[in-house]
């Protein structure tokens, strides 16, 4: 039996993936793994025995991933499961930022109790939300990853004229990418070519106040800039002086804090971005089948923290060695198996920046020792062995 904790409401397609062998609940004591959503797992403790944490979504800044690393935790995400459903609320911002939509529905309650007189007020008030379309207009999207290809596509679509930056763009986004998108090489050509800006990075050290003064400085004046990704991203303080001194004219963001409430310009989502059925549904699903296969196969797909790595099930003794990418780390294992005439069918070894792990299908041999005599080695984070079925 394994047990799963749920630390946020998970839609409940997970139970297509986890059968009667799942034990899943939210007060799960000793959990195997965690799923959850937007938890903030940085002032918990950890709980022994926890394997993995399944974040149905992109973002793992709630997750301290470093600590989990250190406790052989394997973080999974869902990469571009969620990634539509923000496509469209950016899209359907793009406009609110443009149109005074918002400010106009405000002020038509207001018309209540007026009677006859609503048409006449409705045609005389009206002038006051006027705003531009956004076609023809330059948008510059930071972060052309799942979601920002996507909006970068639709923005094109819609007929705008669409700048990209992202340094570190992966070959699959590139080839989805329209041809259309023009590269902006640095950041702050970005902020002084567009008319609209849009964030789609993630919250790090690196991207952290990644939008500040400085280059909030060199932008078109009146940028309207939507932010989804992270409230952190944007220096707050600079942003409000940028607000109060009109260099930015409009802000969205899916990230309300006390200090943008209520701001004249700024319009605060309760973080909707990825809150549709659909998407709710694909980040469950795809978090739960990763989970699972880990938990019951030891492969890894679409972790944070370690490499990708798997094996096609036999039904074999599989031990699955999680370790520190250093020299050596597979000669010491594979030492272990030879000596205790255990021999090696199959075996997948995968690195991933400082950490690294290894998959090994064994012809013969049981625990006896073996994962406790594989967790002395120098260097082992954490070892189990299994039978892999799938
Ligand atoms: N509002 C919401 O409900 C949601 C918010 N998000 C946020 O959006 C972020 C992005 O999501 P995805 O597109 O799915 O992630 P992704 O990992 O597919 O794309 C992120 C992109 O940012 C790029 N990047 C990283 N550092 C950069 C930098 N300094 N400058 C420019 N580009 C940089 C990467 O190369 C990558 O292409 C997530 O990390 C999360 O914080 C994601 C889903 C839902
Ligand atoms: O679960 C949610 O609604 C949050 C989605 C999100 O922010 C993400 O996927 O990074």
């Amino acid at each position: 039996m394994y047990r799963i904790q749920t630390l946020n409401a998970i839609s409940s397609v997970i139970y297509d993936e986890l059968d009667d062998q799942y034990q899943v609940s939210k007060e799960e004591t000793h959990p195997d793994a965690y799923l959850i959503r937007s938890a903030n797992l940085h002032d918990q403790e950890l709980p022994e025995g926890l394997l993995a944490i399944g974040r149905a979504g992109a973002g793992t800044n709630n997750i301290p991933v470093d600590a989990c690393t250190e406790k052989g935790i394997v973080v999974f995400n869902t990469p571009g499961a969620n990634a539509n459903a923000v496509k469209e609320l950016v899209i359907a911002s793009l406009f609110l930022a443009s149109r005074r939509v918002i400010e106009g529905i405000e002020w038509t309650k207001t018309l209540k109790g007026q009677g006859d007189e609503i048409g006449k007020l409705v045609e005389k008030g009206k002038n006051q939300f006027v705003g531009p379309e956004v076609k023809g207009k330059r948008l510059g999207v930071i972060g052309l990853g799942a979601i920002g290809v996507m909006v970068a596509n639709a923005a094109h679509a819609i007929g705008m004229e669409v700048l990209g930056y992202d340094p570190f763009i992966s070959i699959d986004a590139a080839w989805h990418l329209s041809r259309a998108v023009k590269h902006e090489s640095s950041l702050e050509a970005l902020l002084a070519n567009s008319d609209y800006i849009t964030i789609h990075v993630p919250l790090n050290a690196k991207t952290k106040d990644l939008i500040n003064a400085e280059n909030l400085a060199r932008a078109n004046q009146g940028i309207r800039i939507l932010n989804f990704a992270r409230g952190g991203i944007i220096n707050e303080e600079d942003l409000v002086k940028a607000l109060e001194e009109k260099q930015v004219g409009r802000y969205i963001t899916d990230f309300p804090s006390e200090a943008l409430i209520g701001l004249p310009n700024v319009i605060c989502i309760p973080h909707l971005g990825a809150s549709t059925p659909e998407s709710e549904d694909n980040c469950a699903r795809m978090a739960a089948a990763q989970v699972r296969d880990y938990l019951e196969n030891g492969n890894i797909r679409n972790s944070v923290n370690f490499p990708d790595c798997s094996l096609p099930g036999t039904g074999a003794p599989r031990l699955a060695v999680l370790h520190k990418n250093e020299p050596n780390m597979v000669g010491q294992i594979t030492s272990i198996l030879a000596a205790r005439g255990i021999n090696i069918n199959n075996m997948n070894n995968r690195s991933r920046g400082q950490t690294a792990y290894t998959l090994i299908d064994l012809d013969n041999g049981s625990d006896d020792g073996l994962v406790e005599a594989m967790g002395n080695i120098q260097g082992v984070i954490s070892a189990r062995l299994m039978s892999a079925k799938r």
